[in-house]
């Protein structure tokens, strides 16, 4: 199997809940999507691909962008389009919202799907399912496009028509803690205050 795995970083939300866009939200100085691009891609195994709305959105020429095709149909639409722009067989999808994203989880999930070959690897954590912290086969292009073009949007469905392998973990404290709201990101200001 080719080591590398490609890292979608989805940041085309609109962020209503947050009131800012939550892809440059700072923690302890450091904007969220360089944080991820830390904390998931410090293996040159590991190719961010940056899933935009519109191109404008983020510029670094060293990183590819990937821009929705299906705008409007939520995170599905920035799945489908890194998935069009990654040249790997296997891609770890991220919200840009998870502070404390994790590449032991994701190299855990990515273990798995090589194992059984499955379509997509979702963690759950807390009796609940994270699909936006999870890896995807390349070869789910085919029916995310049929899906999306069948004016469906919805993720948990969409795991549904496909060969989907849910994990339990064990996961570390927080992987899948994500800020939605002002006072998500509040909470992980004091957590972060705490390690100083
Ligand atoms: N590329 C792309 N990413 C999206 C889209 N919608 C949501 N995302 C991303 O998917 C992740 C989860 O998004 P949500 O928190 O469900 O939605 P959001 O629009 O960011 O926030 P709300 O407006 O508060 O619902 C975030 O990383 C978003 O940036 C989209 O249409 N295109």
């Amino acid at each position: 199997m080719n080591p590398y795995t490609g890292v979608i970083i989805l940041t085309g939300g609109q962020s209503r809940r947050m009131g800012r866009n939550k892809a440059t939200l700072s923690i302890a100085g450091e904007p969220m999507i360089q944080r991820l691009l830390r904390r998931l891609c410090n293996d040159p195994e590991w190719v961010p691909i940056i899933s935009v709305k519109h191109p404008a959105q983020f510029h670094d020429s060293a990183i590819s962008i990937a821009v929705d095709q299906y705008p409007g149909k939520g995170p599905l639409s920035g799945i489908h389009a890194g998935l069009t722009q990654s040249p790997y067989l296997l891609n770890l999808v991220t919200a840009c919202d998870l502070p404390y994203a994790s590449r032991c989880v994701a190299q855990h999930l990515r273990k798995v799907a090589i194992k059984g070959d499955f379509d997509a690897v979702v963690p759950v954590s807390d009796g609940r399912i994270h699909p936006l912290f999870a890896v995807y086969h390349r070869r789910c292009l085919d029916p995310l496009e049929r899906f999306l073009k069948a004016g469906k949007g919805r993720v948990q469905d969409f795991l549904q028509e496909i060969q989907t392998r849910y994990t339990t973990g064990p996961f570390p404290t927080r992987a899948f803690f994500n800020m939605n709201r002002p006072e998500d990101y509040l909470q992980v200001n004091e957590w972060e205050k705490g390690q100083s």
